[in-house]
């Protein structure tokens, strides 16, 4: 008899009739307990399933009870996650179906946490691809082992600055991953247009490199030369195979390589840097919404940044650009009434030699002063951003001096994931005496105060790069510009109704979140026509019947 037991090769085979257990197995085609009786007759089911048989709305409900029966939130994003890789549409229902509850646990904050500790929850299933630099040279040969050949969004990082939790090497993937389903979850980018990569180059995290279980590669980073050439090699692999349509966001890498990279790469290819340009836009909508709030157009406002690295940086260009669209005055001049702190205190003309080049240009003639206080008494800001990392700087002082500035002042606590953002909406409340117009990066609940209700806006770029997502999968885009951010951030503005302005929130409710991004899209769609960089040709008549047309619907067809 033992003659008979089969070796652990044959074990592996499939049988012919094994059809409908690998379509089970594949998780776009898997459908669980949606499978018909019909269609489990059809494709070799019988057996395979018990005899009930749910909806898909069933099936979210169930899973949406589950889901919340997990008390941890690491346990909620790994729940979700097991779906993604077993069932995908019925993750994409869930994610679409229930966007407020439901994002928290697939982007910030909680995948800031799975990225910590991205090794140990490895899922042992591809979710992207893994390039490493010991791979130079053969990265075109490697993006065919994706089963997908008709990738038209790419979000890649190289894990340097994942959130604002510094370098956490490979374990970095989670974001291109949770930026993903974003796309399909809240813009109806197709999932098998997707692709999440994580560019391995090594770590500078010793915590990462001392850990036995880490997956990635144990070396310091690579830089310079070499670097840069392991990026462009990937950069031109993916035009090579998937055409000069195809989207690249870059995402978490950090300060000096994401602007170098940026300038390099933008007038080259379809890309953009969704830390410089997607939050740019997202902050820039927040300010143009104010506007219906506070009467001051963004060109009577004076902005202070407490950082000034590439979100600082990025924002503070799109603000300059903005009001330099809404008056006569030249950028430099726009630039005049936005300063930065970073973390040797104001920029300014007295330090010009030793700034880095990105703040170059808001170094201005005014006295230096280390500290955000006397920062704010001197230059008197109607709008406070903070993209420092610096978990509680906006504190009770600087509060209440900007309150007694201005009627409605602006603070925008944007650092993410939510244990870095410089204040709570609570915080910002209470000392403004409910009258500061905050917006946060990571999601907060609403605040109660003296009987009124204030809902914190999530000033999050994901309000933003789905939408820019679909409009280059709908116009083949060959290049995303800053004007797109423009107007983008005017389109993002445009779709918050009155209600959230009402009660202080200059950001539309995020169950809304596919019709805002399809707003999004439409704007910078035409803008892609209009300036002769799409490639989808001709252009559609009715460009949002066609947008609509390539949206992505989680339906069992
Ligand atoms: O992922 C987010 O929530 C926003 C973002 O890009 C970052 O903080 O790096
Ligand atoms: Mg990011």
């Amino acid at each position: 008899m033992s003659s008979t037991i089969p070796t652990s090769a044959e074990t592996c085979t499939f049988t012919s009739s094994s059809e409908g257990y690998r379509t089970m197995k594949t998780p776009s085609l898997n459908k669980g307990l949606g499978f018909t009786a019909d269609e489990r007759n059809k494709m070799g089911l019988k057996g395979l399933l018990p005899p009930a048989e749910l909806t898909l709305e069933a099936q979210v409900q169930v899973t949406m009870e589950e889901f919340r029966r997990k008390s941890s939130p690491l346990d909620k994003y790994i729940f979700l996650q097991s779906l993604q890789d077993t069932h995908s549409t019925l993750y994409y229902a869930v994610l679409s179906g229930h966007t407020h509850e439901t994002m928290p646990f697939v982007y910030t904050p909680v995948v800031g946490e799975a990225c910590q500790k991205f090794s140990q929850i490895y899922r042992h299933t591809p979710q992207g691809l893994y390039l490493s630099i010991d791979d130079r040279g053969e990265l075109r040969s490697i993006l065919d082992n994706w089963p997908q050949d008709d990738i038209r969004a790419i979000v890649f990082t190289d894990g340097e600055r994942i959130l604002g939790l510094g370098d956490q090497g490979i374990d970095g993937m989670g974001i291109p991953v949770g930026k993903l389903a974003l796309y399909t979850a809240c813009a109806g980018v197709h999932p098998d247009h997707c692709l999440p990569v994580t560019l391995d180059v090594g770590t500078n995290n010793q915590d990462k490199l001392d850990n036995p279980y880490y997956i990635g590669r144990r070396e310091k980073r690579t830089t310079g030369a070499e670097y840069d050439a392991f990026v462009g090699e990937f950069i031109e692999a993916a035009v090579d195979k998937y055409g000069k349509a195809v989207m690249l966001q870059f995402e978490d890498f950090g300060n000096s390589n994401a602007f170098r990279l940026l300038h390099q790469w933008q007038d080259k290819v379809c890309c953009f840097n969704d830390d410089i340009q997607g939050t740019a836009a997202v902050a820039l909508a927040g300010v143009l919404a104010s506007t219906r709030v506070t009467g001051v157009p963004v060109q009577d406002n004076r902005f202070l940044f407490l950082g000034a690295g590439e979100a600082g940086a990025g924002i503070a260009e799109l603000i300059a650009y903005a009001i330099h669209r809404e008056t006569d005055k030249s950028i430099e001049e726009c630039r005049k009434q936005i300063f930065m702190l970073d973390s040797k205190g104001l920029v300014c003309k007295s330090r010009i030699g030793g700034l880095q080049h990105h703040k170059i240009p808001f170094a201005h003639a005014v006295d230096h002063t280390v500290d955000l206080l006397s920062a704010i008494k001197m230059l008197k800001p109607t709008a406070l951003l903070g993209v420092s990392t610096i978990p509680k700087s906006f504190n009770q002082s600087v509060v209440e001096e900007m309150t007694s500035l201005n009627e409605r002042p602006l603070i925008f606590a944007l650092s993410n994931p939510t244990s870095k953002a410089e204040c709570t909406p609570e915080e910002a409340y209470t000392w403004s005496n409910g009258t500061a117009i905050y917006a946060s990066g990571s999601p907060f609940e609403p605040v109660e105060l003296d009987g009124k209700i204030y809902t914190p806006g999530q000033g999050n770029n994901a309000y933003i790069f789905p939408g820019i997502g679909l409009a280059a999968v709908a116009s083949g885009a060959t290049r995303i510009t800053d004007l797109d951010m423009y107007i983008a951030a005017k389109a993002l503005a445009d779709a918050v109704p009155q209600e959230r302005l009402d009660s202080s929130c200059v950001y539309p409710h995020l169950e809304n979140i596919r019709e805002v991004s399809l707003q999004v899209a439409m704007a910078v769609t035409a803008n892609k026509y209009a300036t002769g960089q799409a490639s989808v040709l001709p252009q559609p008549v009715d460009l949002e019947k066609h947008i609509r047309s390539v949206m992505y619907e989680p339906t069992y067809t």
